[in-house]
């Protein structure tokens, strides 16, 4: 039997896309990194399924391209806002979510940002807006849990930073306990930011909505800038408002790549 796909990216982080609401597709970590694998799978970043929701209009489970499967990605939010179309509430781990597919791309409330550090997580009690924590340059990021884990550093120059060789150690480090997905951030102009982010599970990708929203609203917290900002990532911008007593919403682009179909049996779940 094979099992139809599509292929899709927000700003270049790629995505395999099942649609599960008619059939379900039985997803496992294994099976997810299977599928994920660029060299022997069909390659991508986060590996999302579709199935059916009873609150919302669709349940979307993300997988990272390690096979783990985390609470939210701002990319394949967009991605699957554009696929279904219109308004749609979408239901995952990390909590209900609504896009809004418009001539500009779509845009996404991603709910509200939490600050406490039991709910980041962290291993311990300490400030957020300030985390006591250090890997040689890379000092006191803010902790921001967006849905799902980020730490924040604020930077000169994000391009100068080494994220290969630190992204990897800094999001195994035991501080975090479900591990964390790593920003490096410089202000560039006024409300204008540029980012790179090590992903939790994922390593170095072109671009990450959640990413992005969690270095905003870390942006506005420490009073570097307004209430709506651009973020400027290697696979392009997206801009990210968060009002007084509001929840964070991201408009960007998203996009179909192709389509495609797989042998059930060669990637057993
Ligand atoms: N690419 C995503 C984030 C995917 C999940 C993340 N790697 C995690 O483990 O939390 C995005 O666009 O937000």
């Amino acid at each position: 039997m094979r099992i139809p796909f599509r292929k899709m990216h927000g700003l270049g982080n790629d995505f395999v896309v099942i649609d599960a609401r008619e059939a379900p597709v039985p997803m496992t970590t294994r099976r997810a990194a299977a599928l994920a694998d660029r060299r022997t799978g069909i390659g991508c970043d986060q590996l999302i399924v579709l199935e059916p929701s009873d609150v919302a209009d669709v349940r979307m489970r993300i997988f990272n391209n390690d096979g783990s499967e985390v609470e939210a990605c701002g990319n394949a939010s967009r991605a699957v806002g554009l696929l279904l179309g219109g308004t749609q509430s979408i239901e995952t781990l990390g909590g209900l979510i609504r896009s809004e597919a418009g001539a500009d791309g779509v845009s996404v409330d991603m709910g509200s940002p939490r600050f406490d550090w039991q709910e980041i997580p962290l291993s311990y009690a300490m400030d957020t807006l300030e985390l006591p924590v250090g890997w040689e340059e890379l000092e006191n990021p803010v902790g921001v849990n967006v849905g799902n884990p980020h730490a924040v550093f604020f930077v000169p120059d994000a391009d100068a930073v080494e994220l290969e060789r630190l992204g990897p150690i800094i999001e195994n480090d035991p501080v975090f306990p479900e591990r964390v997905n790593v920003n490096v951030a410089s202000l560039v102009g006024p409300d204008h930011l540029k980012l790179r982010v090590w992903e939790r599970g994922a390593g170095l990708t072109r671009a990450c909505g959640t990413g992005a929203c969690a270095t905003a609203v870390a942006a506005m917290r420490r009073k570097l800038t307004g209430r709506k900002v651009r973020v400027d990532l290697p696979g392009g911008p997206l801009t990210i408002a968060w009002p007084e007593g509001g929840t964070i919403e991201m408009t960007g682009p998203a996009a179909l790549s192709f389509e495609g179909s797989f042998e059930d049996a060669d990637f057993p779940a």
